[in-house]
C-alpha cells in the first residue's frame, strides 16, 4: 500500500507521554505574508521570530528572484526591496506548487513592477482551494489577468484603484489579497465580508507600520485609504497558534504535560474552551517568556461536538490534531468541518490504527454549511476511547501529518512514518522538539 520508503521516513515507538517544555515561533501564516509586504515599502525591513520552515524559504527564494536582498542577522530577517526586478519565469516556476503565498505577490508586484506573473500555487490538498476571489478583486482594482502556460501574467495598464468589494466568503488569502494591493492603490477601498483571524489583524499592524491608512470596521468591513509610499517595517510576528494547539492536542492525545513558551491566550480562546470541555488542562503564564502550560489531568476525556469556522470561530488548522484526542474520549464526538470540502482523508488512517471513525456528507453541526448540498465529505463521527495500535502511515499534507505523528505516538507499538518533510513546511525543529518531550522517534 505504501510507496517505496524515503529519507524522510520516521519511526517512532508509541506509548510514551510527551513532557516537558518547547517554544514557538512567530506564526507561519503571518510570516509568509509578512516577507512579501516588505516589496512594498522603499526602506528595508526587518522582522523578528521567523521560523525555519518551507514555507519561509520558499518565500525567500521568491523575493530573491525579484531582487530583494534578504539578510538573517540571527536575531531577524532584514528585507531590502531597493532593486526589486522582474524575476526569471522558469526560475520563478522552481516553485510551483509548492506554497499558497506567490498568489499574494500579485499587488505589490504590481505597484512595483507593473507586472506579474504567479507560478501554479501548492499549499496543502484539503479541497479544490480556487482562486476566484482573488483574480476578481484584482480585477477589480484594474488588474487584467491572463492564463498563460507559464502561469498567471498579470498587468496594470491603467494603474489601481481603489474600490468597493464584498467577498463571498470571508477567505483569508483573497483579504490579504485586497490589502497588499489596496494600501498603495489609488483612492478608498472597502471590503466587506473580510477574514479578521489574528494573523489578518497583525498584517494590518504591520501595514500601518509602513504608512497605511486602513480601519477594521464592525462587521467585517476593512477600509484602505490608498498612499503614495511606504516606508519599511520592524516587526515581530503573532505566535504560531495552530503549532500551539498542535503540540495541546499532543500532550493530551499521549497522557502529557507540555509547555508551549511563546503561546498567547487571546489568539487560542476558542480552542481553549474546547480542550478543557474535552478534559483537557491547561494553565496561561503571561510573564514574559511564559506561555500555556497543557496537560492531561488523568481520568477519562470527555466527547464534545465542534464545528471548525472562520475566525473567531474553531480554527480548520485545528481540527486535525484534536481529533486524535477524541479518539481518546469517552463516547462520541462530532466534527463538522465547513472551512475546506475535504479535510478528513486523514481519518482513514486512523482508523487503520484502531479507531473508529465514520465520516459523512451531511452537514452534521448546528449550522448547515457550503457544502451540505454538494456531497463533499465533511462531517464526522469519533467513538471513542479506541485502543490506538501503531502502523505504516504516508503523510498526506501538513496538519494531517502532525496528526499522524500524534497517533503514532499515542499508540501501543512502532509506526512508520513516511513523508515526515511535509511537516516541515509549517513545524520548526519537530524533530528536536519531539525529543525534547521525550519522545522515541528515529529518522
Ligand atoms: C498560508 C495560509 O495562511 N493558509 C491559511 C489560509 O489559507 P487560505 O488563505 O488559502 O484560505 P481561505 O480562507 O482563502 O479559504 C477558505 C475557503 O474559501 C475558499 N476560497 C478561497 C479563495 C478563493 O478565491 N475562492 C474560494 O472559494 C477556499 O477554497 C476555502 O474553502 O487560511 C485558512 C483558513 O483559516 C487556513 O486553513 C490556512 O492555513
Ligand atoms: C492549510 C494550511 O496551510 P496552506 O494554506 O499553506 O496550505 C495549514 O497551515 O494548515
Amino acid at each position: 500500500m505504501n510507496a517505496p520508503l524515503t529519507d524522510d521516513l520516521l519511526t517512532v515507538h508509541g506509548g510514551t507521554p510527551l513532557q516537558g517544555e518547547i517554544r514557538v515561533r512567530g506564526a507561519k501564516n503571518l510570516v509568509s505574508k509578512a516577507m512579501v509586504a516588505a516589496l512594498l515599502g522603499d526602506a528595508p525591513s526587518r522582522l523578528f521570530d521567523v521560523p525555519r520552515i518551507r514555507d519561509v524559504e520558499v518565500v525567500r527564494d521568491l523575493l530573491e528572484l525579484h531582487g530583494v536582498r534578504v539578510y538573517d542577522d540571527g536575531d531577524a530577517l532584514l528585507l531590502d526591496p531597493a532593486n526589486v526586478e522582474r524575476a526569471g519565469v522558469e526560475e520563478i516556476n522552481v516553485h510551483a506548487g509548492s506554497s499558497r503565498i506567490p498568489i499574494l505577490f500579485c499587488g505589490p508586484l504590481l505597484h512595483r513592477l507593473g507586472q506579474a506573473i504567479i507560478p501554479d500555487l501548492g499549499g496543502c490538498h484539503i479541497g479544490p482551494r480556487p482562486i476566484d476571489f482573488h483574480l476578481q478583486a484584482l480585477r477589480e482594482f484594474g488588474a487584467m489577468v491572463e492564463k498563460t502556460d507559464e502561469g498567471l501574467l498579470l498587468t496594470a495598464p491603467h494603474g489601481l484603484r481603489g474600490t468597493k468589494l464584498e467577498l463571498p466568503f470571508p477567505s483569508v488569502g483573497a483579504t490579504e489579497q485586497v490589502l497588499l494591493t489596496a494600501v498603495m492603490a489609488d483612492g478608498v477601498t472597502e471590503l466587506r465580508n473580510a477574514a479578521v483571524e489574528p494573523e489578518i489583524i497583525d498584517l494590518i499592524c504591520l501595514l500601518q507600520k509602513m504608512g497605511a491608512i486602513i480601519s477594521v470596521h464592525t462587521d467585517r468591513v476593512i477600509e484602505i485609504e490608498g498612499v503614495d509610499r511606504l516606508s519599511g517595517y520592524a516587526h515581530r510576528p503573532i505566535p504560531d497558534r495552530i503549532e500551539v494547539a498542535s503540540w495541546a492536542a499532543a500532550a493530551l492525545s499521549t497522557g502529557g504535560d507540555v509547555t508551549v513558551h511563546g503561546a498567547r491566550q487571546v489568539d487560542m480562546m476558542t480552542f481553549l474552551n474546547i480542550f478543557r470541555s474535552v478534559g483537557g488542562a491547561y494553565t496561561v503564564d503571561d510573564t514574559p517568556g511564559g506561555g500555556i502550560r497543557f496537560w492531561h489531568p488523568g481520568g477519562d476525556l470527555k466527547a464534545t461536538a465542534l464545528e471548525t469556522g472562520v475566525h473567531p470561530g474553531f480554527m480548520t488548522d485545528w481540527q486535525q490534531p484534536l481529533v486524535v484526542a477524541l479518539t481518546q474520549a469517552s463516547g462520541l464526538s462530532i466534527v463538522h468541518e465547513t472551512v475546506y470540502e475535504q479535510r478528513l482523508g486523514y481519518t482513514s488512517a486512523l482508523n487503520q490504527m484502531g479507531a473508529t471513525i465514520q465520516v459523512y456528507r451531511n452537514c452534521l453541526g448546528g449550522t448547515p454549511c457550503r457544502f451540505g448540498r454538494r456531497n463533499f465529505i465533511h462531517s464526522a463521527v469519533i467513538a471513542g476511547p479506541s485502543k490506538l495500535n501503531g502502523a505504516d502511515l504516508r503523510i498526506p499534507d501538513l496538519r494531517a501529518g502532525f496528526s499522524h505523528l500524534i497517533a503514532a505516538l499515542a499508540a501501543e507499538g512502532i509506526s512508520r512514518v513516511h513523508g515526515v518533510k511535509l511537516i516541515h513546511r509549517g513545524y520548526e525543529d519537530f524533530l528536536a522538539k519531539l525529543t525534547a518531550l521525550g519522545a522515541h522517534v528515529e529518522l
